[in-house]
């Protein structure tokens, strides 16, 4: 079978028992956040996302776009599994990576090395594939020696190496990434970049969370916007973001994907 996602009227609601719900409004809309409405038995819910309509299919790489809060790490926690809809549908076939946050299954007790293995174990790969690769992502890490002490020695932008280096190994169906790399230095970003590219073309679906339009330019054909949980555009990425922040940013995007289609056939030419 293909790999695929489809959402049906999907809904994702959060009760929240302990809310002060006397001073709340009928319907709160802020501008960050999901809706805060009540369910019919009276229970505080936050409406995380509201009747999400979505077909993806191999090759598909889909970038989000929204405010705080607007409802993205719930979607790809919908998309993962990880969230069940609380009304509507979700299938989801394929193996999924889901990349939210680079720290977990990460140990600060057991070594470098160590933990490649288990965080590749977290991500759908097998102890031998891991094995296979531990040598080439150690290089890529370039933490050295390091690698043999317990990743409690490590600085904050020792551990991002680490976590890239396994992430961007993997081999997945539907890989699902939420922005929270940051805190590496600018050389290893570029170094980074171009596996995390590579990592995209291997993987058959992706759905890439960011704040940072060129990153989602370099990773991304397609973009949604989410508003309030819900999808409120769809298309390429220039016009979402266009939509989403105004001209000037869709232009910037138009800049990077000019920038990048010269640099792809600068490579091909040499
Ligand atoms: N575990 C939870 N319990 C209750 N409400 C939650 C929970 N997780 C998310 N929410 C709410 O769901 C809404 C969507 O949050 P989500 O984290 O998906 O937004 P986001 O678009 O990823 O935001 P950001 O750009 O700030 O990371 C928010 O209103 C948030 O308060």
């Amino acid at each position: 079978m293909s790999v695929g996602i489809e959402t049906h009227q999907a809904w994702v609601e959060f009760p929240i028992f302990d809310a002060k719900s006397r001073s709340l409004k009928k319907a709160f809309l802020g501008k960050a956040g999901g809706a805060i409405g009540r369910n019919p038995s009276k229970v505080v819910v936050v409406e995380a996302l509201r009747d999400i309509n979505l077909s993806l299919k191999e090759g598909d790489r889909v970038g989000l776009v929204g405010h705080n809060g607007a409802g993205k790490s719930t979607l790809l926690r919908l998309l993962s599994g990880i969230y069940e809809p609380s009304r509507g549908s979700a299938q989801i076939r394929g193996r999924v990576a889901p990349v939210f946050d680079l720290g977990v299954g990460m140990d600060p007790e057991i070594s470098g090395y160590e933990n490649i293995i288990i965080r590749g174990l977290f991500l759908g790969q097998t102890r031998k594939q891991m094995l296979a690769k531990i040598e080439e992502i150690a290089d890529f890490t370039e933490l050295g020696d390091y690698l043999e002490m317990p990743l409690r020695t490590y600085s904050t932008g020792m551990r991002v190496r680490l976590a890239m280096g396994v992430v961007t190994s993997i081999d997945p169906e539907i890989l699902l990434l939420d922005e929270g790399i940051g805190a590496v230095d600018a050389e290893f970003m570029k170094k980074a970049r171009i596996r995390l590219q590579k990592l995209v073309e291997r993987s058959g679906i992706l759905v890439f969370a960011s704040h940072s339009n060129e990153f989602l330019a370099q990773l991304c054909d397609t973009a949604m916007w989410i508003d309030h949980g819900q999808i409120r555009e769809r298309g390429g990425i220039q016009d979402v973001v266009t939509a989403y922040e105004g001209p000037e940013a869709g232009e910037h995007v138009a800049r990077t994907l000019q920038e990048l289609e010269a640099e792809k056939k600068r490579g091909e030419q040499g």
